[in-house]
């Protein structure tokens, strides 16, 4: 099989040799696609100039010998990549053919996690070419972040190893009791408990809000009642940062933090955790089961709660064939067109899948495209107890008294105690 792989510089040929070049990466599903067009040829800013793409690179199974938990993406497809062509990249993480890596058709996901024809951008003397094709061209907006991600992920994970994230969690405070605070919020309010997100932009929406201060935001959010809080640390499609996180850590809020990122490696658990993070994000519709069985492990390990979010009835199907699944989240957004529709929710809480939530205890957070009391009420009728609200909040002026609005009344703290 042919190394996907590549070096920091990348190869240096001619014109018709890279066209050879970028054909010899097409992988076996896309021999009839069609042709490669040249779409930029640009000089680049001097001898380094836009050498800046990432190397592909996935983690294979990283035994931890404490915990024995492989801290791998695609777990399933690079443990049977083989390990002759592994090798280790000197920060304890081995190296596997990416291409196997792609996890497209694994459980039915439609998401190719990296491009499979290898990187768009080509170098030939002083300039950079672009070469797109099928292959490298991302099909929807899921499947771009997903493949910035991939490289983010891999640069970061070159600059602090998982030994250098994995000491200073020994002595940090545990992590906060997400799946708790949930629970008691309903107990407490009848309605359905809220996590509420801070976020200054996102690709369906861009800016939401340009005054944004996170900290302050999260403050009002939990003076006003938010059970939990959903923290964005993307900060190409949505401005966020993991210094929110931090920060709002730091600022002494009490709620559960839920770090909303885009998970493609296991690599990332640790660091949200690092970062202050009480629970994470893991979007079915990027993960097969098996690396949402090994995450999830992390992240008990790491005391954390998962929140395991499906968008369809396939999702839903096989995430409730997976053990340990405390949380569910059901996305009304369909992250590849943007739709939204908040009858999602009801659709997939019906007949025989309601029925195993329940039998299993498992909370369904309601999860985008609520903006009056009447929504919230409809998607506790299907049986969710939370939700996940962020643009009808911090667009308002007030965001922390925008939260009664939605409600159609005071849930903080202090008029329901
Ligand atoms: O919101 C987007 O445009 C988006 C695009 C691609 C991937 C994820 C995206 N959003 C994440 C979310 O689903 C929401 O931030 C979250 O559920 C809150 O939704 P809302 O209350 O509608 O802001």
């Amino acid at each position: 099989m042919e190394a996907l792989a590549i070096g920091s510089a990348p190869p240096r040929l001619g014109i018709a040799a890279q066209i050879r070049h970028s054909h010899l990466h097409r992988s076996k599903t896309l021999a009839t696609a069609a042709p490669l067009r040249l779409v930029a040829a640009m000089p680049m800013d001097g001898p380094a100039g836009g050498r800046g793409h990432a190397p592909l690179r996935c983690a294979r199974a990283e035994t931890d010998s404490e915990d024995a938990v492989a801290t791998s993406s695609q777990s399933s497809q690079t443990q049977s990549a083989g390990s002759a062509d592994a090798t280790d990249q000197g920060n304890g993480v081995p190296v596997a053919d990416a291409a196997a890596a792609d996890v497209a058709g694994v459980d039915g996901i439609r998401i190719r996690r990296r491009p499979v024809t290898g990187p768009s951008v080509h170098y030939v003397g002083p300039f950079q070419f672009r070469l797109e094709n099928e292959g490298n061209t991302p099909r929807n907006i899921l499947e771009k972040i997903v493949w910035d991600k991939e490289a983010e992920v891999s640069q970061m994970k070159e600059r602090r190893p998982l030994y250098m994230l994995k000491g200073p969690l020994d002595n940090s405070p545990p992590a906060r009791d997400f799946v708790g605070s949930l629970k008691a919020s309903y107990d407490r309010t009848g309605v359905p408990a809220l996590i509420a997100e801070i976020k200054k932009a996102s690709p369906s929406r861009g800016v939401l809000r340009e005054d944004f201060e996170p900290v302050q935001i999260a403050q009002a959010y939990e003076k006003n009642g938010a059970a939990c809080l959903s923290v964005l640390t993307d900060a190409k499609y949505f401005q966020g940062s993991f210094d929110y996180l931090e920060a709002i850590r730091n600022a002494g809020v009490k709620c559960p933090l839920l770090c909303k990122e885009f998970i493609v490696d296991a690599w990332q658990l640790y660091y949200a955790r690092s970062k202050g993070a009480d629970a994470v994000l893991l979007i079915a519709a990027v993960l097969p089961d098996l690396d949402i069985k090994y995450m999830l492990k992390i992240c008990k390990i790491l005391g954390m709660a998962a929140l395991v979010e499906v968008h369809d009835e396939r999702e839903m199907d096989r995430v409730l064939g997976i053990d340990g699944i405390q949380l569910i989240g059901i996305n009304n957004r369909n992250l590849e067109t943007f739709e939204v529709d908040i009858s999602n929710t009801k659709r997939l809480l019906e007949g025989e899948r309601g029925q195993t939530i329940a039998q299993k205890g498992i909370i369904v957070v309601g999860e985008s495209g609520l903006f009056t009391p009447e929504d919230i009420s409809f998607v506790q009728n299907a049986g969710v107890r939370a939700v996940l609200v962020g643009e009808s909040l911090i667009k308002q002026e007030d965001p922390g008294k925008a939260i009664a609005g939605l409600f159609g009344k005071d849930i903080s703290p202090v008029s329901v105690a």
